[in-house]
């Protein structure tokens, strides 16, 4: 009999009933995801929400309370797969008094990867390589958490608020490299509150309230799958706001977020002076009708 190799296991990430409870509180609540190879999916929902939560639980850096959570297919402390993810922490935890090429090296030779010259330029770290890693700035130390979390070819990247403190040029170069590295098949996880990052990089969206999963779709099906819509109106003060679950003045118009357009169109042609344009909601007008923030 001929012995044959398993072919590779490629569920990135499912998490089975997942609870999470701090004492009384529970952070995150029966949570049943499953995020396929080469996925591209943020985690949204307002402070406190649950989000680095799941994250940790995903990574086996928390444990559930109850429920069970597989990082390619194996109980997530495993380091057959934990070697195969890349994890951008909300608070990274590298030694203060090693040098940027220390940190680098170090971590290179864990992952047996080579050294990264290309992503050194591109994170513009090069000129900070002999810098001890207490002295650098929020942003500096956010681009070298990055390049450690590319080091090694994850086929899992896990970014939690990837991008915060750095400036539009670095985050513009971040956001590239993590299309460059999904356009190639990688698999991404991203918690953030940023809606242009969560455009520019992701396709499905869970949105957690309370801990809870209220939403896990497609971009694109959204607005259908939650029922949301958004109403545009010549900017007004004195609206009727029943059946609203936002509402926002701007410049020149207002926008009111509904599950119940017909109603709250019949309203409003009352005491509006104008048209009701009736629209496709953005992810974050979504999420402000659903509870998960932001603004
Ligand atoms: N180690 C802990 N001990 C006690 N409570 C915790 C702990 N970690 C998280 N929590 C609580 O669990 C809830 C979820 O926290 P989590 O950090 O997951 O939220 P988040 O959605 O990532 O928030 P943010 O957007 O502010 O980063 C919060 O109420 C938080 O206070």
């Amino acid at each position: 009999m001929t012995e044959t190799t398993p072919a590779p296991t490629r569920l990135p990430l499912l998490l089975d009933r997942v609870t999470k409870r701090y004492g009384q509180h529970t952070a995150v609540d029966d949570l049943d995801i499953t995020v396929g190879a080469g996925e591209r999916v943020a985690v949204l929902g307002r402070n406190g929400a649950g989000k680095s939560t799941l994250l940790r639980l995903a990574l086996g850096l928390s444990r559930p309370t109850s429920g069970h959570c597989y990082l390619f297919e194996r109980p997530p402390g495993d380091h057959r797969a934990r070697r195969r993810v890349g994890y951008v922490p909300q608070a990274s935890a590298a030694p203060d008094r090693l040098r940027v090429r220390e940190i680098i090296r170090f971590v290179r030779d864990c992952k047996g990867a080579a050294e990264p010259v290309e992503l050194i330029e591109r994170l513009d770290l090069g000129p900070l390589t002999n810098s001890l890693v207490g002295g650098l700035s929020l942003g500096q130390h956010r681009r070298l958490t990055l390049l450690l979390a590319f080091l090694g070819e994850p086929e899992l990247l896990v970014l939690d608020e990837p991008t915060v403190s750095l400036d539009g040029q670095s985050r513009l170069a971040v956001w590239d490299l993590v299309n460059e590295y999904c356009a190639a098949g990688g698999t991404l996880l991203l918690a953030s509150h940023d809606f242009r990052e969560v455009s520019a990089l992701t396709e499905r969206v869970l949105v957690l309230v309370g801990g809870r999963l209220r939403a896990d779709s497609e971009v694109t099906q959204l607005a259908r799958t939650t029922g949301v819509t958004a109403l545009e109106v010549p900017r007004t003060t004195d609206l009727p706001l029943t059946d609203v679950s936002f509402v926002s003045h701007q410049a020149d118009r207002t926008v009111l977020i509904t599950r119940t357009p017909e109603s709250v169109v019949r309203r409003l042609t009352t005491v509006v002076d104008g048209p009701v344009v009736q629209r496709r909601p953005t992810v974050e007008e979504v999420c402000l009708a659903l509870g998960g923030g932001s603004r």
